[in-house]
């Protein structure tokens, strides 16, 4: 099976470390990548590895944009500036909600039937704003649309295997749910497998360091950008499950921010939570979203405290990206 993947932001922090990762995947027959700057030079250095991809690099100029999205299968998609110290994700909005509405909407006219993955924040906008864009051009299908929430769960599991002890966090899997941002990520340490005691004095901090993981990077990197290596290793985690279901192998799942009400046992879900876009494991498959997994049966008392609070900040950031998406823009 030949796969025509495209990153869309590639020549930036996230952008190139993830086409370095994309370009080593024997699945991807050809790589393209988009940028609004310096892709002829990521895509010559790149095209030199010895793995199958044909790497193509794009500029806006002579409708760029479309030609890189022809056909694609998988687009994955980092555009967009990331924060300094004293931002929230939100104040990114104002200039990746344009950002990202562009690019689906040339996605929406020249590969309809790609599986999309946003990274670009807020993950908890950005995704609504994408689809209501693919469904006003009638091209919308939730089973392949994604949040890009993976990098929530490699911190959960680098963090909690650090508390437990374990030498490799890779043992553990970590299911952490909700949305990108502070406090709408919720982590479900009563459901890691194999099971782990978190010491209750660790508890609270363990949540918090999860839940701001992003800060600590944005701190450190002390005004030079946010999480972009933890990102695209992140990033390509999800992308290259999506690609090995898409390839024929079965029982793959992971989180991921999705639209609720358009994959199967989402529906439940939603109900049960009152929004539409939220993460949960997702069980994927040939075409995309198989089955989104309830996991909030056995959720603990101090879990569904956080699962409260996380709704309250995505009901309002889901609207936002939803408003924004379904304004015409001004002239
Ligand atoms: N989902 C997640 O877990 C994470 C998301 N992010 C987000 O990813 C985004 C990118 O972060 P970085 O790579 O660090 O930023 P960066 O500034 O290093 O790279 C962004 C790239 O996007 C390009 N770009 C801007 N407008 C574009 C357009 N219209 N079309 C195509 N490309 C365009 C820029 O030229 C640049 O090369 C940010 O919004 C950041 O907040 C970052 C880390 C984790
Ligand atoms: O913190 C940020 O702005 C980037 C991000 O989403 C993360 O590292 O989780």
């Amino acid at each position: 099976m030949g796969i025509k993947a495209v990153v869309a932001g590639a020549a930036g922090g996230i952008g190139q470390p993830l086409s370095l990762l994309l370009k080593t995947s024997t699945l991807i027959t050809e790589l393209s990548l988009y940028d609004v700057v310096n892709t002829p030079g990521v895509a010559a250095d790149l095209s030199h590895i010895s793995s199958p991809a044909k790497v193509t690099g794009y500029l806006p100029k002579d409708d760029g944009a479309k030609a890189a999205f022809k056909n694609a299968d998988l687009i994955v998609i980092p555009a967009g500036i990331p924060r300094k110290p004293g931002m929230t994700r939100d104040d990114l909005f104002k200039i990746n909600a344009g950002i990202v509405k562009g690019l689906i909407e040339a996605i929406a006219e020249v590969a309809p039937k790609a599986y999309i993955l946003i990274i670009s924040n807020p993950v908890n906008s950005t995704v609504p704003i994408a689809a209501e864009t693919l469904k006003a051009a009638g091209v919308f299908d939730a089973k392949r649309l994604f949040g890009v929430t993976t990098l929530d769960i490699v911190r959960a599991e680098t963090f909690v295997a650090e508390i437990a002890g374990k030498a490799s966090p890779q043992e553990l899997t970590v299911p952490v749910i909700g949305g990108h941002s502070g406090e709408t990520i919720v982590p479900l340490f009563s459901q890691v497998e194999p099971k782990v005691e978190i010491p209750e004095d660790k508890y609270d901090a363990l949540v918090k360091r999860v839940q701001f993981g992003g800060d600590e990077v944005v701190a450190a990197k002390d005004g030079a950008g946010s999480a972009t290596l933890s990102m695209a290793y992140a990033g390509y985690r999800f992308a290259e499950k999506v690609l090995k279901a898409l390839n024929g192998e079965t029982g793959i799942i992971e989180p991921s921010y999705v639209y609720l009400p358009g994959v199967p046992g989402g529906e439940e879900i939603a109900k049960e939570t009152g929004v539409d876009f939220f993460s949960v494991p997702i069980q994927l498959g040939k075409y995309g979203v198989e089955k989104a997994l309830n996991p909030l049966a056995n959720i603990t008392d101090k879990e569904k405290e956080l699962l409260k609070v996380a709704i309250e900040g995505l009901k309002g950031n889901i609207s936002k990206g939803v408003t924004f998406a379904q304004t015409p823009a001004q002239k």
